[in-house]
């Protein structure tokens, strides 16, 4: 049944252009979002469940997804966060000791729509030529012109707060109690390899959620703070850039990691903008000003920081770069203890060349509390 008669479906792009596919899986269903593709060739799970891509139907440049199953360890948050999944080759079958269930039944429990035979490279192509588009995905391949009405309803990511959908309602504890340093972290959007990182270095963590004021963090008395990454446009998150804003008066130990670089950003004036198309993939090349050494980082954003803004900043440094388009991938305050990156040094997926900056991040806490 899995391999016959699957239900034809669609791939509808605002700028009406149709892919042809077929559902995975045998319900009727359609989803929206922004369409996106990531580059990556393994890590389907972290991206499926890192909670930045919410509110994104994700292209899989990858051809084959799926063919090493699922667990339930590779996963950067509680649930899949992409709104839909459009693919090539969908694999029903798997093969990995590890593994303890298809993708199939991991995408099942989120209620994910999926679709496959997707042309993915004309797909990529058209997207990366014409930009990031709004898009739907159906099994309703008779109703077309009713879909486009609905399509055009979907707003648009400017401007959209997403951080207060993927927040923790409640605050929480990561680590062991009896750690070294306390570190606050805002979440508007965590992955969990992130506190995973921070713990590991001897970090005990709270989070707390995206609405919390900085003096609420402040009477945790933390030694440290960190602005998560997250889906959505930084602009509208007024209460996170007003933390940052209090954080860097205070002078306090700060790390912000993608959404919450560009927070940073904001809080020093700097403008942020929509890119064409957006960085997605496992093997961006970063230069790191200071070291004068190469990087190859996991990213996902769509949003960056304008440069020239940055580069005119009196308090601002610019201090790694992206070497595909140049556009800004770190900064520091020069008199402040306050640093960001626009990618992902807990990788997951990818590769690890930009863990150090943890462990800068612990050595800037203990250089004021020691
Ligand atoms: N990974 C992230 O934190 C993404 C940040 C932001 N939502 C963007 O797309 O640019």
């Amino acid at each position: 049944m899995k391999y016959q008669s699957r239900r034809p479906a669609l791939l509808l792009l605002s700028d009406g252009t149709i892919f042809h596919g077929k559902a995975v899986g045998d319900k009727e269903a359609t989803s929206y979002g922004e369409v996106c593709f990531n580059t990556g060739m393994t890590g389907y799970q972290e991206i499926f469940t890192d909670p930045s891509y919410f509110g994104q139907l994700m292209v899989t440049a990858n051809a084959h997804i799926g063919n090493y199953g699922a667990t339930d360890v590779e996963t950067e948050s509680d649930k899949v966060k992409i709104s839909g999944l459009i693919c090539r080759n969908f694999s029903y079958n798997y093969s990995r000791k590890d593994a303890q269930e298809s993708l199939e039944q991991f995408l099942d429990k989120s209620d994910l729509f999926a679709i496959s035979d997707v042309d993915t490279r004309a797909l990529v192509a058209h997207i990366r030529d014409n930009g990031s588009m709004n898009a739907l995905i159906t099994t309703d391949v008779e109703n077309i012109e009713a879909l486009k009405a609905k399509l055009a309803e979907v707003p648009d990511m400017k401007g959209l707060e997403l951080a207060s959908k993927v927040s923790t309602k409640e605050p929480y504890y990561f680590g062991e109690e009896d750690a070294e340093v306390k570190i606050a972290v805002l979440d508007i959007g965590i992955k969990r390899n992130i506190l995973r990182n921070l713990a590991k270095r001897g970090a005990y963590v709270k989070v707390f959620p995206y609405d919390t004021t900085y003096q609420e963090m402040k009477s945790w008395n933390p030694d440290g703070y960190f602005l998560s990454n997250g889906p959505g446009d930084p602009e509208p998150l007024v209460n996170a850039i007003q933390v940052a804003k209090d954080i860097i008066a205070d002078d306090e130990p700060l790390f912000g990691i993608c959404l919450g670089h560009q927070v940073i950003a904001l809080a020093n004036g700097i403008s942020t903008y929509k890119m064409h198309n957006g960085h997605r993939g496992i093997n961006h090349p970063i230069k790191n000003l200071i070291t004068g050494k190469g990087e190859i980082t996991s990213q996902n954003h769509g949003f960056s920081i304008n440069r020239e803004e940055t580069e005119a900043h009196p308090e601002v440094e610019i201090t790694h770069v992206h070497l595909n388009d140049h556009s800004v991938a770190g900064i520091k305050m020069k008199n402040k203890n306050c640093f960001s990156v626009q990618y992902h040094p807990e990788a997951s997926p990818g590769p690890n060349d930009a863990t150090y900056l943890f462990d800068q991040f612990i050595e800037n806490i203990k250089s004021v509390t020691a």
